[in-house]
C-alpha cells in the first residue's frame, strides 16, 4: 500500500474511539454510516462537477479535480474504516485485476 494511504487508513481507525470534540474524523463515525454516506456521495458529486469543469484546460480548475478527488478518497476511506474493512483489501483487488482487460473479464460474464 503507498505510504500515505496506509498512514492515514491508521489514523482513521484509531479515530472510531476518539472525542468527536476534537476531531473531524472521530465525529463522522458517532454521527454514524448515513452520515458519512452522505459526505461520500456529496464528494462524488463535487468531483463529478470540477471535472466538468476541468474539460477546458484551466490549470486552476484542473487543481479542482485533485483537490475533490481527494476529498472523495478520503470519505470513502472513512467509510471503510466505519464499516471494519481493510483498505488493503481493496488495493489487493485493484491488485487482482491488474492486467485483466475490463472487456475480457466482461466477455467472460455473459458467456458463463
Ligand atoms: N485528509 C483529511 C481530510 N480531507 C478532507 N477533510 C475534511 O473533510 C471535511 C469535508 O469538507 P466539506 O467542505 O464538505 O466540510 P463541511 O461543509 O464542514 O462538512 P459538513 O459540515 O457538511 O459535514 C472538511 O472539514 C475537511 O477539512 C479531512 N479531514 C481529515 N483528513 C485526514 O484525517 C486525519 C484525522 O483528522 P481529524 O480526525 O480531524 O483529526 C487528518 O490528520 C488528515 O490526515
Amino acid at each position: 500500500m503507498s505510504d500515505i494511504l496506509h498512514q492515514l487508513a491508521e489514523v482513521l481507525d484509531q479515530r472510531r474511539h476518539a472525542d468527536p470534540e476534537s476531531s473531524y474524523v472521530a465525529s463522522l463515525h458517532s454521527k454514524g454510516l448515513n452520515k458519512i454516506l452522505e459526505k461520500v456521495g456529496e464528494e462524488a458529486t463535487e468531483t463529478i462537477l470540477a471535472a466538468k469543469d476541468a474539460e477546458s484546460g484551466v490549470e486552476r480548475e484542473r487543481q479542482a479535480v485533485v483537490a475533490e478527488t481527494a476529498d472523495l478518497w478520503f470519505h470513502s476511506l472513512v467509510m471503510l474504516s466505519h464499516l471494519g474493512i481493510d483498505s488493503q483489501d481493496v488495493l489487493d483487488e485493484l491488485a487482482r485485476r491488474f492486467g485483466i482487460s475490463g472487456l475480457d473479464e466482461k466477455a467472460a460474464r455473459t458467456t458463463k
